[in-house]
């Protein structure tokens, strides 16, 4: 695999906010409605996580770990609390600026990849790649890309003609082409096997570093938390406990 692809600085590059600081959360809480009632589910007094930041976060099952992406990415909100990412206020924007702060600063890779199956792996990817640059300037980007996550003759394949290793490969592809300067992944490896887990997170933890992204994985996988410079686990995070059993 080339290990050649020319070093940026996403973060500078895209993000622009001044300091150190890539996530920043005060006094959240959130709940959800079930059968009439309010159940509370996450609550974080404080966790800031600085940018280049390489973090897994664990913890049991239902305890709210993909509830808190969805948060940061400002897919839900939280019912109170405030939310910084990328020197953004998401708790105080509106629903289509979240999601045009989410297309601008978020890349999420999800555990079954949500490739579009009826659309090669080159135009999976083209599809939400940015319109800057000359069509040669892109093509060229595309290509430096598939090959530094070793798919470089897969291009014109369909996901269903690749192994789901390269699928994720190409999913990672997709969630990096917008230089997003905050990477959120739920269970990337949870569908892989342990060789081509830890294969693809080495890969995915070797760009972050290069590139200098913040990523905050969630893994259930003790073996690929171990291979993070930080692992966080949400019961440190989460402060409350459930009061209501479903
Ligand atoms: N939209 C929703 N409405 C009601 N309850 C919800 C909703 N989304 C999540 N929950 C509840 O919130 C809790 C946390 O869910 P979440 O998916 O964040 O957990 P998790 O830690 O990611 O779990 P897992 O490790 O099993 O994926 C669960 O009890 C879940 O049932």
């Amino acid at each position: 695999m080339g290990s050649s692809f020319p070093v940026s600085s996403f973060l500078l590059e895209s993000n622009g906010s001044e300091g150190l600081q890539m996530i920043s959360l005060q006094g959240i809480s959130k709940s959800f409605e079930l059968h009439g009632q309010r159940l509370p589910i996450l609550q974080v007094t404080q966790w800031h996580i600085q940018k280049g930041e390489r973090i897994a976060l664990m913890g049991a099952s239902g305890c709210g770990k993909s509830t808190l992406l969805h948060l940061l990415s400002g897919v839900i909100t939280a019912d109170r609390g405030e939310i910084w990412v990328a020197g953004r206020p998401v708790h105080l924007l509106t629903e289509s600026k979240r999601d045009h702060f989410r297309a601008e600063n978020i890349g999420y890779i999800f555990q079954d990849f949500h490739l579009i199956a009826s659309l090669t792996v080159r135009q999976n990817i083209e599809l939400i790649m940015p319109r800057t640059g000359t069509k040669q300037e892109r093509r060229k980007k595309l290509d430096q890309w598939l090959e530094r996550v070793g798919l470089q003759d897969r291009g014109h394949h369909l996901p269903s003609q690749l192994s789901r290793g390269q699928q994720q490969r190409a999913a990672i592809v997709r969630a990096l082409i917008t230089k997003p300067p905050l990477l959120l992944a739920d269970e990337p490896t949870g569908s892989l096997d342990w060789d081509t887990a830890s294969e693809m997170m080495t890969l995915l933890l070797d760009i972050c570093r290069d590139e200098q992204l913040t990523l905050l994985t969630v893994t259930h996988d003790r073996h690929i938390a171990d291979m993070f410079p930080k692992r966080v686990y949400m019961q440190e995070l989460n402060e409350l406990l459930r009061s209501v059993s479903v």
